[in-house]
């Protein structure tokens, strides 16, 4: 159990986070036929750490570098009105960009998918990669568009009344997966809760 937060539990812990990530390498290392071509994007913000850790893994793998940078998407949201105003986080295009590469974005969590359709609008003005694939930690469910990922740590039927929160070492001092109910944190869409759309998918 967390010691940061009450009424959450832990549904990963930092070993099954470890073993997720090398995982997730290897399927991207199967999938790429390799790491040449290669660039790893995560979103800010625990997609980085999320990034540079799916990186060192996959590097490992084949004994090669692969580049690692950010994408931030934040003013590439279609929520922007919607949210509560957000500071810019770096983008971070490695040397060598996207163009025809195999761009590999990563985040923490995928749920409705407005982040990733963010990051995808906010590659166009990065470059034209050859293909884009989507890596995360926890899909959770409960798209609200055509968006899936790749390569996942951990699906995760939630509530939408539910909140999942990813802790990581390089930002919290500790790496776990917890779920609760909550009030504040990631409130359901009010266009499914107006529905009455309340339990897991
Ligand atoms: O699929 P979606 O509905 O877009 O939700 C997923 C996004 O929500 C969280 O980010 P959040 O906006 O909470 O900020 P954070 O990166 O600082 O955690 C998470 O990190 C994903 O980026
Ligand atoms: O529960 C959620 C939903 C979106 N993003 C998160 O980090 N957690």
């Amino acid at each position: 159990m967390s010691r940061h937060l009450s009424g959450f539990r832990t549904v990963l812990s930092e070993d099954e986070i470890n073993r997720a990530l090398a995982r997730m390498a290897h399927e991207v290392v199967e999938r790429n036929k390799g790491a040449s071509g290669l660039v790893v994007l995560g979103i800010p913000s625990r997609g980085v750490p999320l990034a540079q850790r799916l990186t060192a893994r996959i590097s490992s793998v084949e004994d090669i570098a692969v580049p690692v940078g950010a994408l931030d998407v934040t003013m590439y949201r279609d929520d922007l009105r919607l949210r509560p105003a957000r500071a810019l986080e770096p983008t971070d295009i490695p040397d060598g960009g996207v163009d025809g590469k195999t761009v590999v974005l990563v985040d923490d969590v995928l749920y409705s998918g407005r982040t990733i359709r963010a990051a995808l609008t906010a590659l166009d003005d990065v470059g034209r990669p050859r293909a884009v694939r989507l890596a995360v930690l926890v899909d959770r469910g409960h798209r609200e568009l055509p968006i899936r990922a790749d390569h996942v740590g951990k699906n995760l039927p939630t509530s939408l009344r539910e909140s999942v929160r990813v802790l990581l070492n390089e930002v919290d001092g500790q790496d776990a997966v917890l779920v609760g109910a909550t009030a504040d944190a990631h409130p359901a869409p009010e266009a499914h809760l107006a529905a009455g759309e309340e339990e897991a998918r």
